[in-house]
């Protein structure tokens, strides 16, 4: 896999990724690309199917969102939204690169979602749980791995519950799977930095500090 080292966003659900995550490609236009991932849980409002399943059935492909797409809510993300039998062919034809089970259900990064990406020199961000992480850090993608992490579980709670996108049973299931992530990210060498986002211009800060060497390369190529 070639071009710009991609970045890993990790994190609880509800910590604040997306948020980050869309503030990011905006300020740096042509600089980031959004690998698209697969998952099984239903599109919430506002979300939009990635078009390469609707449009060739046939194919896992992943498409590159454009970023008016990614963009289009603060915090909703495209995926490729498909069922557990199209998505378990798909991993048992090795078109995913990494895939894990969360909050009852699967989530997955396939290899041409990031393919799609890196064609075109923009800096690949994959946004996935705990599990990914474990899992890429398997494969020879070598990213940057970012946590983001929220300042309590209290705080995270509300964000979630604010958020109104869960039931009363996901938001459980979330919980937990933050209690899990907040612990692993603390083991040493899994993250390359672990941002609190507790102060969102604060976060946005350490987010751009740490990605500001990669962005240059990507700008200076582009003059
Ligand atoms: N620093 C912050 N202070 C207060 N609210 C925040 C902050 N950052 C994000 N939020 C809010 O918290 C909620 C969760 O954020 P977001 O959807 O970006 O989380 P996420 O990590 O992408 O979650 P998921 O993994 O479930 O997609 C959103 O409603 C967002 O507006
Ligand atoms: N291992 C993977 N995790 C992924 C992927 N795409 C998203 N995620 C993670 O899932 C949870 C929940 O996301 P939500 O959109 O339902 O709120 C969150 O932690 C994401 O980071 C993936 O391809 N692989």
């Amino acid at each position: 896999m070639s071009g710009p080292r991609p970045v890993v966003l990790s994190g609880p659900s509800g910590a604040g990724k997306s948020t980050l995550l869309k503030r990011l490609m905006k300020e740096y236009e042509g600089v980031f690309g959004f690998s698209v991932s697969h998952t099984t849980r239903n599109p919430r409002l506002g979300e939009e199917n990635g078009k390469g399943l609707n449009c060739l059935p046939m194919l896992l492909g992943a498409t590159l969102l454009p970023v008016a797409d990614v963009l289009s809510s603060e915090t909703s993300k495209d995926y490729h939204f498909v069922t557990r039998e199209k998505m378990q062919d798909g991993i048992d034809k090795g078109e995913f690169i990494e895939n894990a089970e969360f909050s009852g259900n699967m989530y997955g990064t396939s290899k041409s979602s990031i393919e799609d990406v890196q064609a075109q020199n923009l800096i690949c961000i994959l946004d996935v749980d705990i599990q990914g992480v474990k899992n890429i850090k398997k494969t020879d993608l070598n990213p940057i791995y970012i946590s983001i992490q929220p300042p309590s579980m209290e705080l995270l709670e509300k964000r979630l519950r604010d958020r109104q996108t869960e039931t009363e049973d996901s938001l459980q299931k979330r919980l937990e799977a933050a209690r899990i992530d907040m612990e692993l990210s603390k083991e040493p060498g899994v993250f390359d930095m672990v941002i609190i986002n507790d102060d969102l211009e604060e976060a946005y800060e350490k987010l751009k500090s740490v990605l500001i060497e990669e962005i240059e390369k990507v700008q200076d190529a582009k003059n």
